[in-house]
């Protein structure tokens, strides 16, 4: 499959930079335990910067977990997820993508009409989005058998359809080439200018420091730091941020 150029979202006239409220997202005290031991937790935080958001810190850190508590996938054992409105749009992006077995127009179509857009509107818009992101070549494509980079873009186009006001991405990257991760990295621009409050993880340091507002470090289950990129990548205030950002391996 040839790989196809996305146009960069900085370069997308028809994208107006939004200015109006993100969603507002707050962690209270926040803790998840599972068969009796704490894997996240006690963690307070409030996301209410523009972002994105990166979360980052060593494998096992939690921060699989903080975004699926925060999307709603898993329920806090103790204390309380809340938004600044009545729940926003959300969309969750993974590593690997789940996709239909059904063609790429077909997998945006169906999530248009779970999504009870009419049905009229929902070919019109599933095209546009596989324009935006560089597929219209693989409209008739099953989704199954797209490169990883085509996926994963495909994945994005199925969220931004959705028009969320949230976009989770959880190391959305990993497993793509330099190109296939400039795409996303696009995709993430796009999202963050259109108002979408994002929030990514992500290993790669270089990644984090292209993207990120506002960094997230959390190291045993615990949100270490909370600050803005500028901050966090010139003067960590924790040790264990340090010692992550000096190339050192740490829990
Ligand atoms: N459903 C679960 N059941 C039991 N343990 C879990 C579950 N989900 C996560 N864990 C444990 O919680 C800890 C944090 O997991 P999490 O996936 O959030 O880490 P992470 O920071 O995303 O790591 P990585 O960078 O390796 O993806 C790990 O020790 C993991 O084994």
């Amino acid at each position: 499959m040839t790989s196809l150029s996305m146009p960069d979202a900085h370069t997308i006239p028809d994208i107006p930079v939004f200015s109006g409220p993100v969603a507002c997202l707050t962690f209270e005290a926040v803790s998840f335990a599972h068969q009796g031991k704490t894997l996240f937790g006690p963690c307070s935080f409030t996301l209410a910067g523009p972002g994105p958001t990166l979360v980052m810190g060593p494998n096992g850190a939690g921060k699989s977990l903080l975004l699926r508590l925060a999307h709603g996938l898993l329920s806090p054992t103790q204390g309380g997820v809340s938004w600044s409105s009545a729940r926003p749009r959300q969309a969750m992006v993974f590593q690997q993508p789940v996709l239909l077995r059904r063609s790429a127009l077909s997998n945006l179509t169906h999530a248009l009409a779970v999504n009870k857009t009419p049905r009229k509107a929902r070919k019109p818009l599933a095209e546009k989005a596989l324009a935006r992101f560089g597929l219209a070549a693989c409209t008739d494509t099953s989704a199954r058998v797209l490169s990883g980079g085509e996926q994963q873009r495909l994945a994005l186009a199925r969220a931004w359809v959705l028009e969320p006001e949230v976009l989770f991405l959880d190391e959305p990257t990993s497993a793509l080439d330099p190109a296939a991760i400039k795409a996303v990295e696009a995709a993430v621009h796009a999202f963050q200018r259109q108002g979408t409050r994002v929030v990514m993880t992500t290993h790669d340091v270089h990644q984090a420091k292209r993207l990120a507002g506002d960094v997230l470090f959390l190291a045993g289950g615990h949100v270490r730091e909370h600050t803005l990129a500028d901050t966090f990548f010139t003067a960590p205030a924790s040790k264990a941020a340090q010692a992550f950002l000096a190339g050192e391996l740490i829990e």
